[in-house]
């Protein structure tokens, strides 16, 4: 069968969320970073995501490597394309959501587009457009103090109106509640008009079922990971998706564990203070990375002495730059917003780059910004995703040249995983080596 949904996601965290829920809905899939230059063994691929790094970055570098990825889908025959954004709708004013969503309708001629933030499995829901974590609106709920792209307004039409020329409504939930057929007439009563773009309303499982079953033929659908989870049903309803046993088999895991985070979000410091009290920990502070003042030769001595060693354990150990909203303010006071996220993604990255090369088998990541930083160091081109630890965390794995083991690599967004994250996604692997 051919390519059934080609993807395009905004970060690289992202791209393995809705990978794996893709996985879990039974899509053999690969995750690429970046649009591949060269052949790619597509036989037994039913979805592929192409990782970007658009989320953060001027306007029109997101709009021009978002067409390039849909180029490319399309040319592999893709029947869907699927614009994969922050459940959080990360973005600012200036886009990139709005502006890479009008270029991607533009390309395909296509009228209209749905919204569908939504990750209900992870507590993010829309109610009368308005977005909310857990039973917090967005902008109360830490977002409003991301460092790179602060959420202050949980009114997703506005937001997005904000960000495009073109008619913005909502499709709310009195509609979905009357099931598949009312939402499409809604959505095209409103196309009729001219309306663009179609937040929707979302509250659980059920909501996203209804939506995936009115938007499963559009050309083009945008959203979180949960609308990933439902369209495969309705792929394998129209006979485009065969069904498949264990989509998500990895190869057995080994080497050295480190955890490397870089993500400032709310989950992330619970989950590093909690891995901090039974696991050692390097702090990375932009202030002195700035001043050149050895912090990352420090911590490559931290790490080689706690997993090299000869009597060294198999604890895994965690270097970051994660840190409480004053601080992170403090830092980018001083240096700027994006010179102290680029200090420390290059820090990090670095440190991955020279340890993987030592003998780290099995990394974790914190941060979709980081991530990429850490992926694109590692000069890694294709992910195979496998297993999930927690609800849009998957195991994933890549073979790094010259390197005869693969790496298995987890790249947690920054509110993703339970308190315990850090440490239950090695035993989550470990296990999976038992006989
Ligand atoms: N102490 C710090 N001071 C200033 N900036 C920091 C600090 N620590 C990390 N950063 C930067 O903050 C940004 C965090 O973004 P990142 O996307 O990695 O995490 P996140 O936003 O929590 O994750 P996600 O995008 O998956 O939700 C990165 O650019 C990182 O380099
Ligand atoms: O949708 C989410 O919340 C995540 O996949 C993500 O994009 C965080 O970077």
């Amino acid at each position: 069968m051919s390519l059934v949904l080609g993807a395009i996601a905004d970060d690289f965290t992202g791209a393995t969320d809705l990978a794996n829920n893709l996985v879990r809905a039974g899509m053999r899939t690969l995750q690429v970073i970046g649009v591949p230059g060269g052949e790619l063994p597509l036989d037994d691929v039913d979805a592929l995501v192409v990782a970007l790094k658009s989320r953060s970055c001027p306007a029109d570098e997101a709009v021009d490597d978002s067409l390039t990825a849909l180029d490319w889908l399309r040319a592999l025959g893709a029947r869907q394309i699927f614009f994969k954004y922050c459940s959080t709708f990360d973005s600012t004013d200036a886009g990139n959501i709005g502006p890479v969503a009008d270029a991607l309708l533009d390309a395909m001629e296509a009228r209209q587009t749905v919204m569908v933030p939504a990750f209900p499995a992870n507590g993010r829901t829309v109610y009368q457009g308005h977005l909310f974590v857990g039973d917090r609106l967005l902008n109360d709920s830490g977002m409003q103090n991301h460092p790179l792209n602060p959420m202050t307004d949980a009114d997703l039409v506005r937001v997005l109106a904000r960000q495009t020329p073109h008619p913005v409504a909502l499709l709310p939930r009195p509609v979905l509640a009357r099931g598949a057929e009312a939402a499409q007439t809604h959505l095209d009563d409103q196309a009729a008009q001219g309306v663009r773009h179609m937040i929707c309303d979302t509250l659980d499982e059920a909501d996203l079922e209804v939506l995936a079953a009115a938007v499963a033929e559009y050309p083009l659908v945008t959203g979180g990971s949960g609308l990933g989870q439902a369209l495969p049903a309705e792929y394998r309803r129209r006979g485009w998706l065969e069904t498949v046993d264990n989509a998500g088999r990895l190869a057995p895991a080994g080497g050295a564990a480190l955890v490397l985070s870089g993500s400032c979000s709310r989950a992330t410091l619970g989950q590093v203070e909690h891995f901090l009290a039974t696991h050692d920990g390097f702090t990375l502070d932009p202030l002195a990375l700035a001043e050149g003042s050895g912090q990352v030769e420090q911590a490559l001595a931290f790490a080689r002495e706690r997993l090299f060693a000869t009597d060294g354990g198999e604890a895994p150990v965690l270097i970051y730059a994660s840190a409480a909203p004053d601080r992170v303010k403090r830092a980018q006071q001083r240096l700027g917003v994006a010179a102290a996220g680029e200090l420390v993604e290059r820090a990090l990255a670095g440190l991955a780059k020279t340890l993987v090369a030592e003998g780290v088998g099995r990394l974790v990541v914190a941060g979709g910004e980081t991530s990429g930083a850490v992926v694109s160091a590692l000069g890694i081109r294709e992910l195979r995703i496998g297993e999930q630890i927690d609800p849009g965390v998957p195991w994933t794995q890549t073979y790094i040249k010259g390197h005869e083991s693969p790496l298995s690599l987890a790249l947690k967004s920054g509110n993703f995983g339970g308190v315990d994250f850090f440490s239950r996604a090695f035993d989550a692997l470990r296990e999976e080596r038992l006989p």
